[in-house]
């Protein structure tokens, strides 16, 4: 999609890959380990484009790699936890790609914790602000901004696209130029707070984050937690930069219309996402991406880590011993 924007760094193999997938269950280290190994088969070009943006991430924050093997395609499923009879190569190739930059995890409350989580439309979703939506736009955010152990980088590969629905992306670096001394300043400033995705309550009431700045480190190349549902500023000033950088991304914005063996790598500190609406048929033939979450490092989370499963608790419980009225 042209809109002007800088767009994300672009890489495409040309090379036909088999690769040979193991027995191992899907999140278990032999699984991992295989494909560690099987990162070698990627032809150099590819190699060093992911390196080189693990070092210094491209000006738009996202790097596209295109022509990745994703195996034989099953009809899509309903949900994302619906068995399929899938083979496991693009569960190879995420993880593959995925040990290059780092850790990859799950998040518990995210799908039980799966290193790879299905993204598919389903029909109870279709309007909310979840990945699983489809009819409304999933407004602009970074990923997890209320977590601690936030992802540095979320991996997309698209198993089968839909013409209609582009995933939006915007890089600070390409905003902060559009913004005033003062919304800076502020945006600088612990002056919000993030609400907790619905997904992370599992019934427990909503409650908001510490305070945290939306932008941190250098004043000219700054990292970023933004989240235009879930973040609010404490106070007229920081609400109303917060509008500010909301326009501005959406002014600045560019979008990938992802296809079949596409992996679009977003770095969750530069990049802001979301995607378009579109019109799913729920007939089996409906988009289907699958997503992994990078961190760092496995220490940062270790008190709060099972194996690669993340496990922080978010939100109250409610009252158990509320009055009755009897
Ligand atoms: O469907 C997309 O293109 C993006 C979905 C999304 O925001 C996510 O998976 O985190
Ligand atoms: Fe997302």
């Amino acid at each position: 999609m042209n809109t002007g924007h800088i767009t994300p760094a672009i890489v495409v193999n040309h090379v036909a890959l088999h690769f040979v997938t193991p027995e191992a269950e899907i999140g278990s280290e032999v699984f991992i380990d295989h494909a560690t190994q099987t990162l070698a088969q990627l032809p150099e070009s590819i190699r060093s484009a992911i390196a080189q943006f693990h070092q210094e991430p491209h000006v738009s924050g996202a790097l596209l790699i295109k022509g990745l093997p994703i195996g034989q395609l099953p009809e899509t499923p309903p949900t994302p936890t619906t068995p399929t009879s899938k083979d496991h190569t693009s569960e190879l190739t995420l993880l593959a790609v995925a040990k290059a930059l780092g850790e990859p995890v799950g998040y518990k409350p995210e799908l039980g914790g799966r290193l790879i989580q299905n993204l598919v439309p389903t029909q109870a979703n279709q309007d909310r602000q979840v990945s699983t939506s489809s009819k409304v736009p999933l407004m602009f955010h970074i990923e997890a901004a209320f977590h601690p152990h936030r992802p540095a980088y979320l991996l997309l590969l698209c198993l089968k696209g839909d013409a209609n629905a582009v995933t939006t992306l915007a890089s600070i670096r390409e905003v902060l130029p559009h913004l005033s001394d003062d919304v800076k300043k502020t945006l600088f400033e612990p002056r919000f707070r993030t609400a907790v995705d619905e997904s992370y309550l599992n019934g427990r009431t909503n409650v908001l984050g510490e305070l945290m700045p939306v932008l941190s480190g250098d004043t000219e190349r700054p990292t970023m937690v933004f989240d235009a549902d879930l973040m609010v500023g404490i106070d007229d000033e920081a609400q109303a930069a917060l509008m500010a950088l909301s326009r501005a991304v959406e002014a600045h914005h560019t979008g990938v219309c992802l296809e079949t063996g596409d992996l679009l790598i977003v770095d969750n500190a530069v990049a802001v996402h979301g995607r378009s609406q579109y019109n799913p048929r729920f007939d089996g033939t409906d988009r289907w991406l699958q997503r992994t979450f990078v961190v760092d490092n496995l220490q940062a989370s270790a008190p709060d880590r099972e194996g690669r499963v993340i496990m922080t608790v978010f939100g109250e419980a409610l009252e158990s011993h509320s009055p009755r009225a009897d």
